[in-house]
């Protein structure tokens, strides 16, 4: 008998798309991605991939699943890397068959953003903008950085900078976002905290209380993000840098895995979660 968890990939013949159905079907020994069994590979009606078999379009061997905009019956989680304008009909899928779904896309709009927090009230929902463990561990570290210079002498001055391949569609990256959401809590300051993108002309002196993001687009890179931590005399530098999109696909997977581990043998309940939660790294954890 066949145990092992069925998962549809929507945006499967994308860039992050074609590394999970490839980790999904084995093609590289990662723990996190065995156990799966590719069964749906979603994608565009109009991708120019699409009936071609999905395993192949990965670069592997045929796993008899074609790329289609078609939803199979059997299917137990799903793992979303597509676009924002992709999005909306996969969560519907999502709870109309109350599948646990994986959301790893960017760039979403502040209704998105309500109506996944909607969604989540029926099916256990994973959303983060970094599915890498290190990203993740380094969001705590800048955490931790930004609460330990709250008060140092001098102020401390905290940029956001992110390079990403010149194919990325969404600027600042939502992981450079994250960073800054983050950073802003744990700056606890009375005054709000301003996130200024970019800087150009005259723009008179940095404000203490304001977070700068500079987006980088270049070549193949498939993510980078240095956060500097910038005081008078000296300053850190926290980097984070992928050297390929794996570590992406493989947190997906591991997300997949986790929704599928509630407590009753079946699905997590429904609710919204993310990284932390999947990597035991939540507060109180
Ligand atoms: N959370 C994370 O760890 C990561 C998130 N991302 C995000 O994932 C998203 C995808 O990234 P890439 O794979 O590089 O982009 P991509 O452009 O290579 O892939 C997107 C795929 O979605 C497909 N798509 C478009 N309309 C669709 C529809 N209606 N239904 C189904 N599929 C549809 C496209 O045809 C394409 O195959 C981006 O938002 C990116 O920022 C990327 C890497 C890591
Ligand atoms: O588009 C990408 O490639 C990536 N997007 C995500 C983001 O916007 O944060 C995550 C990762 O950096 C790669």
């Amino acid at each position: 008998m066949n145990n092992t968890i069925k998962l549809a990939v929507h945006g499967a013949a994308g860039r992050m798309g074609q590394r999970v159905v490839a980790l999904a079907s084995g093609a590289d020994s990662v723990d996190d991605a065995s156990g799966f069994t590719v069964v749906g590979a979603i994608d565009h009606a109009e991708h120019p991939k699409s009936g071609q078999d999905a395993g192949v379009v990965a670069g592997l061997s045929p796993i008899e699943v074609p790329i289609s905009a078609q939803w199979p019956d059997d299917v137990q989680v799903v793992i979303d890397f597509s676009l924002p304008e992709a999005l909306d009909s996969c969560v519907e899928h999502c709870v109309a068959n109350n599948l646990p779904l994986v959301i790893a896309t960017t760039g979403l709009s502040d209704g998105q953003k309500e109506s996944l927090a909607e969604a989540a009230r029926t099916i256990p929902i994973v959303w983060a903008p970094s599915m890498s463990l290190a990203v993740n561990l380094s969001m705590k570290m800048a955490e931790r950085i930004t609460s330990a210079l709250r008060d140092v002498a001098g102020g401390v001055d905290i940029e956001i900078l992110e390079r990403h391949h010149r194919f990325k569609a969404d600027a600042p990256s939502g992981t450079a976002l994250k960073f800054g959401e983050l950073i802003a809590d744990a700056m606890d300051t009375e005054q709000p905290v301003a996130h200024v993108h970019g800087r150009e002309g005259h723009t008179g002196q940095r404000t203490r209380n304001e977070i700068g993001y500079h987006a980088i687009r270049v070549g193949d890179n498939p993510g980078e993000h240095t956060i500097v931590f910038g005081m008078l005399g000296e300053k850190i530098e926290l980097n984070v840098a992928a050297s390929n999109r794996d570590c992406y696909a493989s947190g997906a997977l591991a997300a997949a895995k986790w929704l599928m581990q509630g407590e009753a043998g079946g699905p997590k309940p429904a609710g919204m979660y993310n990284m932390f939660d999947v990597l035991g790294m939540a507060d109180g954890q």
